[in-house]
């Protein structure tokens, strides 16, 4: 049985004042509840969320890590400095890192890597360009992504992951897959799961849902048997949304 698992990315948002902020009200609202979540929340936002959640469930996550332990490499943060910090989770392949920022497979699968040498869980993200989906290269696209960024990856470690299937198409423009689509797509990945490991290993990986998802699409979303849970952009930066997403 997987336990759903609702995650909330603040992209470059929030000081760290409007970090306390949130996380005063939202703690509030959580109490009592049993879905797993977690905020993925800027570098600097960490340590202050990580001190206020710390007597509750609500974990915390970077949104991006270097693959070397350290060096020179300007204005990039090491896995190291994330454990220090006491972060659970670490966003790898965002759609944004991808596009803006050079993210590759390969620089995907080196992250995810690195990070399996600790107990930062990765929330691994894959999903297709609009163009793609047009073409009829979505599940080309997403298969590939899959495949090169597990290369090497152990099924110990596979079976610890978290996969956001965020189609870019969807992401931040209020175009949301349907519930079919993302459904297709998820099972997709966990038949990609089963053909890379085994059975067992990719019934335990937890496939989230990102793109647009608001508190009056989560409940339908959440309902796919293949989706376990849902990557939250926007909708993650007012409490009151997000507890409703995780209220499904
Ligand atoms: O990119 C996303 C989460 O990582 C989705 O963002 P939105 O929910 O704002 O569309």
């Amino acid at each position: 049985m997987r336990i759903p698992f609702i995650a909330g990315n603040w992209k470059m948002f929030k000081t760290k004042a409007e970090a306390a902020e949130f996380a005063k009200e939202f703690v509030k609202l959580y109490q009592g509840t049993d879905v797993r979540t977690a905020i993925c929340a800027p570098f600097t936002d960490l340590e202050l969320l990580v001190e206020a959640f710390k007597d509750t469930n609500i974990g915390v996550g970077a949104q991006n890590v270097h693959f070397e332990d350290e060096g020179a490499f300007t204005g990039e943060i090491s896995v190291k400095m994330l454990e220090e910090i006491g972060v659970d989770y670490c966003i790898v392949g965002h759609s944004e890192r991808r596009q803006y920022f050079g993210e590759t497979d390969e620089t995907v699968n080196k992250k995810l890597k690195k990070l399996f040498e600790t107990d930062i869980v990765p929330i691994m993200c894959v999903g297709e360009l609009l163009e793609e989906r047009d073409a009829g290269k979505a599940f080309e696209v997403v298969g590939r992504q899959l495949e090169e960024g597990l290369s090497g990856i152990s099924k110990e470690d596979a079976s610890k992951l978290v996969i956001a299937y965020e189609p870019v198409w969807a992401i931040g423009t209020g175009r949301t897959a349907t519930p079919e689509q993302a459904e297709e797509m998820c099972a997709f990945i966990r038949e990609g799961l089963e053909k890379l490991y085994d059975e067992d290993t990719a019934d335990s990986v937890i496939i989230q849902y990102g793109g647009s998802v608001k508190p009056a699409n989560a409940t339908e979303i959440m309902n796919m048997p293949e989706i376990d849970g849902a990557l939250v952009g926007g909708a993650s930066l007012k409490p009151v949304d997000f507890m409703a997403i995780i209220d499904f």
